[in-house]
């Protein structure tokens, strides 16, 4: 027999004071938008939430990926992995949530093929962590705050796909058991445009605190989106959930679909409110359509699960999670433009570096911006544009693209050599570091002042001396120009030796070595 409870899970609309203040939007005049957002997303762990099975990639063949415990063999049992737990304790005080002291889990029941047991393993009644906030601080949006109603913890589902030909579905049990975090939001956004930036920003805490990818393409973020619409000094309308937005676009085009569904529904039918319901989105026409009513909304039969005890989170282990937080994509912006000044105005470049990689921690350390920074972010999103590839799927590591920066900065490649280098990179995906490549291609930079190191005949210092010495000889005739003090022949000089060195040399270097050599001769 289940155990029934009655739980009630609205939000507290009694402090309406508590909403934010809306502001009148063109679009639907007289019409104020609520939208609360669920957030599922994958925990970056190596094996599963209650098994020890490794969790999967969405390439990976299917069932490769699976413990008798995810395909819901008789007799097999839980067993929490606390490494998931850690990854949505460091996200929860990211997030600014209160940790809960104790917390349990819960199954709740549906009958459906990527769902092997007939229940799924969430935290129901007593979540991991609540009462949170996320400050959304973007160029192109005023800045607001987001409070977090929870996180829990729970598990993903099996994938089905089904084959219309033969009218069969296929189950791959790989996701199924993958840890997830529902992240909550309360119903505190006000268009579609803040619920991107939303979306936006907890990607980078996710990605930044490494708890997950968040990468909604690769389905290790995906949304429900709920909205209500009322008239100006009336209460907030009834909420619409739409499922399983999987890309920051489709979940504005859904919302934008939702308030012109709801408000048209609002004004046609005077006095009623819009029924409860769970929809859908549908990505050929941009609209939203109806799965089920409230009235057929499924029971759940939540009871606590009897194979999972307490789990209780002492203070010293939030303590030590805290110390150890990696650093908030904020703060890595604040200590990247305290060390690169210039970027102030040029924060795109800031946004590319912050992203590359899933926005870890930027591994270089150049001492001055020197312009390196924009022009490779800048090459960067042209040369994925031009090779129609997303930004979020660039193979580049923060690692690889931060060496990258540092070489050119410290002139160890031309400017030109690191974009060419970059372009190698792109096509070539490894885990290469740009200095082996820029050895393997020869694009070392030939450099005019001697090191301790450059004194034998092959050093790139005398490479670029006997460049130099080869280019006198080869133009006598603009040499004689030179040493009469016409200067103007000096860039068809410079230009000589650049074209020898494909790139390697340093035009402002190569310049004042040919003058020295010509005058000091
Ligand atoms: N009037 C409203 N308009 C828009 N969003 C709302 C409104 N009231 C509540 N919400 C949002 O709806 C979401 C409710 O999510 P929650 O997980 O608490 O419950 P649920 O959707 O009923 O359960 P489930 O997890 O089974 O989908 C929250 O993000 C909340 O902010
Ligand atoms: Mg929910
Ligand atoms: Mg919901």
């Amino acid at each position: 027999m289940f155990v029934r409870r009655v739980v009630v899970r609205s939000c507290n609309f009694r402090h309406f004071h508590d909403l934010r203040a809306y502001k009148e939007d063109p679009r639907w005049p007289g019409w104020q938008v609520i939208v609360g957002i669920e957030t599922h997303a994958q925990i970056k762990s190596r094996r599963k939430l209650f098994s020890d099975s490794l969790t999967s990639h969405p390439d990976d063949p299917p069932n490769t990926k699976v413990s008798p415990f995810d395909a819901a063999f008789p007799g097999t049992l839980p067993k929490l992995n606390s490494k998931c737990v850690d990854l949505a304790l460091r996200t929860a005080i990211a997030l600014k949530c209160s940790v809960a002291s104790r917390c349990s889990f819960d199954r709740k029941h549906y009958f459906y093929s990527d769902l092997p047991s007939g229940y799924q393993i969430t935290q129901q009644y007593a979540p991991l962590a609540s009462n949170g906030e996320l400050e959304i601080k973007l160029q192109d949006i005023p800045s607001f705050k987001v409070r977090i109603k929870q996180i829990q913890l729970e598990q993903d589902t099996a994938k089905s796909t089904f084959h219309p030909r033969t009218s069969t579905s296929k189950i791959d049990l790989n996701r199924a058991g993958t840890g997830l975090m529902e992240i909550v939001s309360e119903p505190d956004l006000r268009s579609p445009e803040e619920a991107g930036a939303y979306v936006r920003t907890l990607q980078s805490v996710l990605r930044a605190m490494g708890s997950s990818d968040g990468n909604m393409e690769l389905g290790s973020l995906r949304c429900d989106v709920n909205v209500s619409v009322n008239k100006k000094g009336n209460p907030p309308g009834t909420r619409c959930e739409i499922k399983n937005l999987n890309s920051v676009r489709f979940m504005m085009a859904a919302i934008i679909h939702e308030i012109r569904r709801q408000s048209e529904f609002l004004l046609a039918n005077p006095g009623q409110s819009v029924p409860q319901e769970t929809r859908g989105f549908d990505e050929n026409t941009f609209e939203t359509f109806r799965l089920r009513s409230k009235e057929d909304a499924p029971d759940y039969r939540y009871m606590p699960d009897p194979n999972l005890g307490v789990l209780v989170l002492s203070k010293a282990r939030v303590e030590g999670i805290q110390r150890d937080l990696p650093a908030l994509p904020w703060e890595t912006r604040a200590r990247l433009l305290e060390k690169y000044p210039k970027l102030t105005s040029k924060e795109k470049s800031l946004d590319v570096l912050l992203n590359v990689d899933n926005g870890r921690e930027v591994g270089y350390d150049g001492e001055d911006s020197g312009g390196a920074i924009p022009v490779l972010t800048h090459e960067l999103l042209g040369q994925l544009a031009a090779r129609k590839e997303s930004f979020s799927a660039n193979p580049l590591t923060s690692e690889q693209f931060g060496e990258l920066i540092d070489l050119v900065q410290n002139g160890t490649i031309t400017g030109t050599s690191g974009k060419y280098i970059l372009r190698h990179m792109l096509s070539n995906p490894s885990s290469r570091r740009p200095r082996e490549i820029a050895t393997e291609l020869q694009l070392v930079a030939l450099s005019s002042t001697p090191s301790p190191t450059s004194a034998s005949s092959s050093s790139p210092t005398s490479e670029l001396h006997a460049l130099c010495k080869s280019a006198i000889a080869d133009l006598p005739s603009e040499v004689a120009a030179l040493r009469t003090g016409n200067k103007n022949v000096l860039n068809k000089i410079v230009g000589h030796v650049m074209r020898k060195s494909r790139g390697r040399a340093d035009a402002v270097a190569v310049k004042a070595l040919v003058e020295k050599i010509v005058t000091g001769e």
